[in-house]
């Protein structure tokens, strides 16, 4: 490939690509055997959540009756559309007098009711007689010549008190089942007008009929009613919680590993969207398990008109949404308990706005600002199903052709000719935009260990540029020496030139509750590649705090430390330099339900080796550490000292440059205490070792050999010595 910018950034990006896919996958695996070897949690997780299903069901199996609500307005047509088709029906009439004649001679020739037959009948029992022998027969018996009643079959018109009671319930009105516009499409008013036309006339000798035909049939909104019954709101609320079991047990996992874990993960080259997206892929699993049960109950017991997958997709995007919400509060909220209680009121809160909908339409501005919160998405997608469970097709807004057209041409199109695919579109925006933010927040407020980014670090182009190692700003820039202390001793000749790490009047100042602790006064030094350095100090001294800022654990309050010129709290963001460094915290960082094994072939992931090379150095990790016969082992069940050699082995990873190792044989016994230092002695060539000890036996078998110039550095002054 051709060595230009572009070729190279092309590189970068599918390089980046690749390492974020293996460490998902990585991750992936890792949760998937975590949820199999911790199966009493998994179980109860899943147990919660089929309990929650169960109230569930039970609130929908006790919703009965639709509940009331407004009735959106209907054009029905005009009256010589024609609303009613007359052909072969007999009109019969009585008395039949000469002007009773006239009237309905009229009727049978101008007006909307052609095809009807005209029939005189002797009197209104014959008239009954007829009517129960012939089906399509409507009566007009004349009081006097201009005043009349209208008698018809029953089901072909409605009284008006029972018309009112289906008012709520009747969504298709051409149907013959839907009571409320038998007026209009029974032939009721189409009669009673043409009657009346023909009596105008009659009267006044001046044709009405003209503009009687022009009458025009609405079904008028209805007023509002008290919507829910408390049932309903109780369905509604199960469904908003249906995924808080997830949640809660989310949440607790997640900041675990958070707090423990994933800080280490980081400083080997962990990239933040695989952490995240490993977990968001396992509970889309669950997820879309929970939302075919939730969409299988609904349909069974609540709502008969949306199909399965139109609803199960609903449920689908709200469980996902839900997931990453609970990321969001994850990185906002460092306790599991607090962050599944603010999440469970949320959720409430929200869901509770969502009611709203079904009473009032909210302005449209306040309903978007609303659907960022997809707890409010969610009830006023569901106060629109009861909408279209209720009216059906007639729910569907009645468009101007210029705007159905315009829709079909445009993106809105996809919102609003389906009432679903807006709910997809939110619902699936904000489960990507929690993502987001809880990555933002993530990097922003790090918590007790790790480097926070600053609030606007998107915005600065270094972010996005940090590519490739020393591209840009990271670097100190200085190779000047730091400035060391009366009391350092200078270097002898030949080390110049091989400085590799450079502190500078570091300082470390932790505050808590008002009072503040100074564990590094302002130390400078160098240490030199090649060399093993051992830090050694009293407890207390410092050491810790120094390596947490090497590592990137923490943020110096003062002064620079760079590791081979780059400064040590940017650098971890920074491409391959995590593959030059391995660390090895104080405490045992590993996932306890692992073994051995899989806890290495994790970490090789993480740390950026190629799939195909990662069993063959797990091997060469287990045999230099004296693992392989516990490899099988899960790490909880190890003794102190085989935790500690496993968390040498995955600092050892990939071969690393930079060895940065807290008391690394704390807990070993003597054997492999002298295993571990012939094996750093070995390895010290061309590469940099620091180590901290309490012990003097150990700096002076490290650090303290005849060959060099002894690198034995004391903590615990303002200075180290060296
Ligand atoms: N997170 C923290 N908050 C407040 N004080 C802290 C914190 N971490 C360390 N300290 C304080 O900083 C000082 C240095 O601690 P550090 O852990 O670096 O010592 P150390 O030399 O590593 O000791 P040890 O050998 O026992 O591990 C101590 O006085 C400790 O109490």
């Amino acid at each position: 490939m051709e060595n230009t910018p572009a070729a190279g950034k092309m590189q970068r990006v599918s390089k980046k690509a690749s390492q974020i896919l293996q460490q998902t996958c990585a991750l992936l695996w890792k949760n998937i055997l975590l949820v199999w070897r911790m199966k009493s949690k998994s179980f109860q997780e899943w147990v919660a959540s089929l309990v929650f299903l169960y109230i569930l069901h039970d609130s929908a199996s006790l919703i009965m009756y639709y509940p009331t609500q407004e009735f959106p307005y209907k054009f029905l047509g005009r009256l010589d559309d024609p609303a009613f088709n007359a052909s072969g029906v007999t009109l019969m009439f009585t008395p039949a007098t000469n002007t009773t004649r006239t009237i309905m001679a009229k009727v049978a020739t101008s007006s909307p009711l052609r095809g009807v037959i005209i029939e005189e009948m002797e009197n209104e029992e014959k008239m009954e007689e007829k009517a129960i022998s012939e089906e399509e027969t409507i009566g007009v018996v004349f009081k006097d010549d201009f005043s009349y009643t209208l008698r018809f079959p029953v089901g072909r018109a409605v009284f008006p008190n029972e018309g009112f009671e289906h008012i709520e319930t009747c969504w298709d009105f051409s149907a013959r089942h839907c009571k409320v516009p038998l007026y209009w499409y029974g032939g009721f008013l189409s009669v009673q007008s043409s009657i009346d036309a023909a009596v105008i006339e009659m009267k006044t000798n001046h044709s009405v009929w003209k503009e009687m035909k022009s009458i025009t049939g609405v079904h008028l909104k209805t007023v509002l009613k008290p919507l829910f019954k408390l049932d309903y709101i109780w369905f509604i609320i199960c469904a908003i919680l249906s995924y808080g079991p997830y949640m809660h047990f989310l949440s607790v996992k997640v900041l675990k590993e958070k707090k423990k874990l994933k800080i280490l993960m980081r400083a080997m080259g962990l990239q933040d969207i695989s952490f995240w997206l490993s977990w968001s892929l396992l509970y889309i699993v669950y997820v879309s398990i929970t939302a075919s049960l939730l969409t299988w109950i609904t349909l069974s017991e609540v709502f008969n008109h949306s199909s399965f997958l139109e609803l199960y997709f609903f449920y689908f995007f709200y469980g996902t949404a839900s997931i990453h919400f609970t990321f969001l509060l994850s990185s906002l909220l460092k306790q599991p308990n607090i962050s599944s209680f603010v999440g469970f009121l949320l959720h409430i809160l929200f869901g509770a706005l969502g009611f709203l909908t079904l009473f009032e339409k909210l302005p449209r501005a306040l309903e978007w600002i609303l659907n960022l919160f997809s707890p409010f998405a969610f009830t006023a997608g569901l106060a629109t199903m009861v909408k279209l469970e209720k009216y059906g097709p007639a729910f569907s807004p009645e468009l101007h052709p210029f705007r159905k057209l315009y829709l079909i041409l445009s993106l809105d199109s996809l919102i609003e000719l389906h009432p679903f695919r807006k709910l997809y579109l939110i619902l699936s925006l904000d489960s990507v935009l929690y993502f987001l933010l809880a990555i933002y927040f993530d990097k922003v407020l790090p918590g007790k260990y790790g480097v926070p980014h600053p609030p606007a670090f998107f915005l600065r182009p270094s972010y996005w540029l940090r590519g490739s190692s020393g591209s840009v700003g990271v670097r100190a820039g200085s190779s000047h020496d730091p400035v060391l202390g009366g009391d350092a001793e200078p270097m002898p000749p030949g080390f110049e030139g091989k400085e590799a790490i450079r502190l500078n009047n570091i300082k470390k100042i932790y505050k808590k509750n008002n009072k503040s602790t100074e564990a590094l006064k302002g130390l400078s030094l160098n240490i030199y590649e090649g060399q093993i350095t051992a830090l050694l100090g009293h407890s207390g001294a410092g050491k810790t705090a120094l390596l947490n800022v090497l590592s990137g654990f923490s943020k110096p309050s003062a002064g620079s430390a760079t590791i081979y010129n780059y400064n040590a709290s940017e650098m971890w963001n920074m491409e391959g330099m995590q593959e030059r460094i391995g660390i090895c915290p104080q405490i045992n960082l590993h996932f306890e339900a692992l073994t051995v094994k899989e806890n290495l072939r994790i970490f090789a992931h993480i740390k950026g080796i190629q799939w195909k090379e990662v069993d063959e150095e797990v091997q060469k990790v287990l045999v230099t550490m004296d693992l392989t016969d516990v490899q099988n082992v899960c790490a909880d069940a190890l003794s102190g000292g085989q935790k500690r050699k496993l968390s040498l082995g995955i600092a050892i990873l990939g071969d690393p440059q930079v060895l940065l190792l807290d008391e690394p044989t704390a807990g070993l016994d003597p054997c492999s205490r002298h295993h571990v230092w012939s094996l750093l002695r070995e390895r010290r060539a061309g590469r940099v070792t620091l180590v901290t000890t309490q012990a003097m036996e150990e700096a002076d078998a490290q650090a303290g050999e005849p060959r060099g110039a002894p690198q034995e550095v004391q903590t615990g002054g303002s200075q180290g010595t060296a």
